[in-house]
């Protein structure tokens, strides 16, 4: 029951999977039939998604049945009842968790998907309401769970969710772990009684953050779902540890006191020390509410936690009352919803491709479907790890995801749309392209073809080579790169610097000018410093940022080639997984041979150190001899930081020569030239003085 992630799920009838339900001849007692079976498919889904917080539908899916059913009602009157899901809210309340009698019921909301739906709910409030304006208050629609919090004398002695709308759960020591609801109001004006209502949501770092930690069957399928699983825990301290958040919208009701509109009951409510969303905006019209819901409709990605809408309510509480609702919606508010970022579709084979380091890269042949407006038929899956984690199987219905990111994820399998038939899927043993024995590494949950002249591999590096954030050889694009290594002038970057004009020429389409331009261009490159070029040379986990830093930290090639594992890793801002890949690389005598092409060739291996402003301008510091309490990049990084600069070699214009022990025959010459030496205590007490 309650701790409903970790459970594992009891299939649902099959029919509670179709969506499409073939309406029968419309004799009246098939469509009785009809209906019945419709209402027990969206009482299971509601099942599902309200106590067990585990859809088995997409809310698209859920919303077509739901409506259909009420279209059915509208038309035929007398096959309504009072239990049906269409006249009800969200899902009676498990049995074993105390209940909550709402003094005042929570309803749900209409959908609006477009502004004549706007405009409908107007004139449908202006034709009770004639001769009435309206002012609105809008709100983000927070992808959480509503609950209503009670306060007595001004602290908090219930708080539940919404359940049927009538009874709820009453999960009051959970609610009480959420640090954003208040434990007692604040302010003057403490009434006897009164009820606040909100939403209670995870924000989406967490929520995948916790998706990370939890396996396969448990993932959450979003953030929603993820907070209803984690308030309502048999166990408090799961909730206490899950980072739920909590936004009042709703004053429930308030004894004694005299409160006009929703706006007005918002500033009371802040008073009280809730968390206000600070997005809520006040509209005298409905152009301004209909620019509001376009305005986040694109900016709802840039927000920490999701949204699946905005929520409009009018404004005046007389005219709320006047109102009043109809079903299980008020008539006075509306939810404009935004279109799903959600999609369940088939999974229909994985693939691999190779990348530039060599990593195999997994991903997903996929029923094409339509998610905000773009086809998605294929979607990115990581590494194997993942789909192991995922447990997705070949012919699932999986949710695939496109949010605010480009690249369409697939968030997880629908467990229970398994026929049985599913296959378990692993990586192919051998490279796809080169047929050598794929390689992994221990803890880690990435795989790699490790043929460093592996064809894929090998086109992707040649590719990446000549890029932009690299050697940036721009006459050079993706199908030359393709040319010259089937022709196989190219076969790794080094032979760009062997090229020739006639070689060049031989390749198809390519004129005197071209030729040319790319030789022009290749020569260009060789002036890109030290950073580019290690960037350029895909060293597994060596990005552009990491490039720049170890380029920073030492200066040039040779220094890079000496220093020790250690050394690296100790650079700020280089980890250990960065640390050892480019030491690794360095060591390996293929590379060491290309570096020697690449330097005979005329390459920059330097980088200009930039400087930093501070209270070692203008001195010039040379390290020698080994040092005891701290690694000599370390001590030279933190002279850089503070505006100093490492001189290359001693010289009379050297400032301080810092001499550890068994300095060799540098001390001598600084000795001979009259320059400044130190032990390693003045200039840890140097560095001190500074940063302390
Ligand atoms: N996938 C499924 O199987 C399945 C099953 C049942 C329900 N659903 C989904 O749930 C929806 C129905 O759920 P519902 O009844 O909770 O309606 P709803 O989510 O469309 O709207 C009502 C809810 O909005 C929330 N809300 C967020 N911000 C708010 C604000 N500022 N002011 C007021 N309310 C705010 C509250 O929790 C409130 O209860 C369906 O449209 C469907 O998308 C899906
Ligand atoms: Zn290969």
């Amino acid at each position: 029951m309650s701790d409903v992630q970790g459970e594992v799920q009891s299939s649902p009838s099959t029919e509670s999977v179709h969506t499409h339900v073939e309406k029968p001849e419309s004799s009246e007692e098939e469509l009785a039939a009809h209906v019945a079976q419709l209402r027990h498919q969206i009482e299971e889904a509601n099942y599902q998604y309200h106590v067990q917080d585990n859809p088995t539908l997409t809310d698209i899916e859920y919303d077509l049945l739901l409506s259909e059913l009420q279209q059915i009602e509208r038309e035929h009157p007398e096959l309504q009842t009072p239990d049906s899901p269409t006249q009800r809210v969200g899902a009676s309340p498990i049995q074993d968790v105390p209940q909550h009698r709402h003094p005042r019921p929570m309803l749900s909301l209409a959908n609006a998907r477009s502004e004549q739906d706007l405009l409908d709910w107007h004139r449908r409030a202006q034709n009770i309401l004639p001769d009435t304006t309206f002012s609105y208050v809008c709100e983000l629609k927070i992808d959480g769970l509503a609950i209503a919090l009670t306060y007595d004398e001004g602290r908090l002695s219930i708080g539940a969710t919404r359940g049927d709308g009538m009874i709820g759960e009453d999960w009051t020591p959970n609610l009480r772990t959420v640090r954003t609801v208040p434990q007692r109001l604040r302010g003057e004006k403490i009434p006897p009684r009164t009820e606040v209502r909100g939403e209670i949501y995870m924000p989406i770092k967490n929520f995948e953050q916790l998706n990370e930690e939890m396996s396969d069957s448990r993932l959450f399928a979003n953030p929603r779902n993820a907070a209803a699983g984690s308030l309502r825990q048999k166990d408090a301290r799961v909730t206490s540890n899950r980072h739920l958040h909590f936004f009042a919208y709703q004053l429930g009701y308030v004894d004694g006191m005299d409160v006009r509109s929703h706006w007005e009951a918002l500033e009371l409510l802040r008073e009280w020390g809730f968390p206000i969303n600070p997005h809520i905006q006040q509209a005298k019209d409905l152009d301004e509410v209909m620019a509001y819901c376009n305005k986040w409709e694109k900016e709802r990605f840039n927000l920490p936690y999701e949204i699946d809408g905005v929520v409009i309510k009018i404004n005046d509480f007389h005219q709320q009352e006047e109102l009043g609702s109809v079903a299980r919606d008020p008539r006075w508010a509306i939810a404009f919803k935004y279109p799903p970022t959600q999609v369940a579709t088939q999974l229909h084979d994985i693939r691999v491709n190779i990348g530039r380091t060599g990593s195999v890269n997994p991903w997903a042949v996929l029923e094409p479907i339509t998610i905000r407006g773009v086809t998605v038929s294929r979607a990115s899956l990581h590494n194997e790890g993942d789909i192991q984690r995922k447990d997705l199987r070949i012919g699932d219905w999986v949710l695939v995801q496109r949010a605010g990111e480009v690249i369409p994820q697939v968030v997880k399998p629908v467990v229970e749309r398994r026929t049985g038939q599913e296959e378990v899927y692993s990586l192919p043993a051998h490279c796809p392209l080169c047929g050598t024995e794929i390689m992994r590494i221990p803890d880690q949950a990435m795989a790699y073809c490790p043929n460093t002249n592996c064809p894929a591999r090998n086109l992707e590096s040649i590719i990446h080579f000549v890029s932009k954030g690299a050697m940036d050889i721009n006459t050079i694009g993706e199908k030359m790169c393709e040319q010259l290594a089937d022709a196989g002038y190219v076969k790794n970057v080094a032979d760009f610097y062997d090229l020739t004009h006639d070689q060049l020429l031989a390749l198809e389409g390519v004129k005197e000018k071209s030729a040319d331009n790319m030789l022009k261009a290749i020569q260009e490159s060789k002036k890109q410093p030290l950073s580019r070029l290690l960037f350029g040379l895909n060293i597994r986990y060596l990005g552009e940022k990491a490039a720049q830093l170890i380029a920073q930290a030492f200066g040039n090639i040779d220094r890079l080639l000496e220093a020790q594992e250690a050394d690296i890793i100790s650079v700020g801002g280089i980890g250990p997984k960065i640390g050892q890949s480019l030491y690794a690389w360095l060591q390996d005598a293929n590379n060491i041979a290309l570096l020697d092409r690449l330097r005979a060739a005329g390459i920059t291996m330097t980088e200009e150190q930039k400087s930093i402003s501070g209270p070692l301008n203008g001195q010039t510091f040379l390290l020698t001899g080994r040092l005891e309490t701290m690694s000599r990049s370390n001590a030279e990084e933190a002279i850089k930081k503070l505006g100093g600069t490492i001189a290359s070699g001693v010289s009379k214009s050297l400032s301080h020569l810092i001499v550890g022990e068994d300095a060799g025959s540098k001390l001598a010459k600084a000795q001979k030239a009259g320059v400044p030496i130190h032990d390693e205590q003045w200039l840890s007490d140097l560095l001190q003085h500074y940063t302390a």
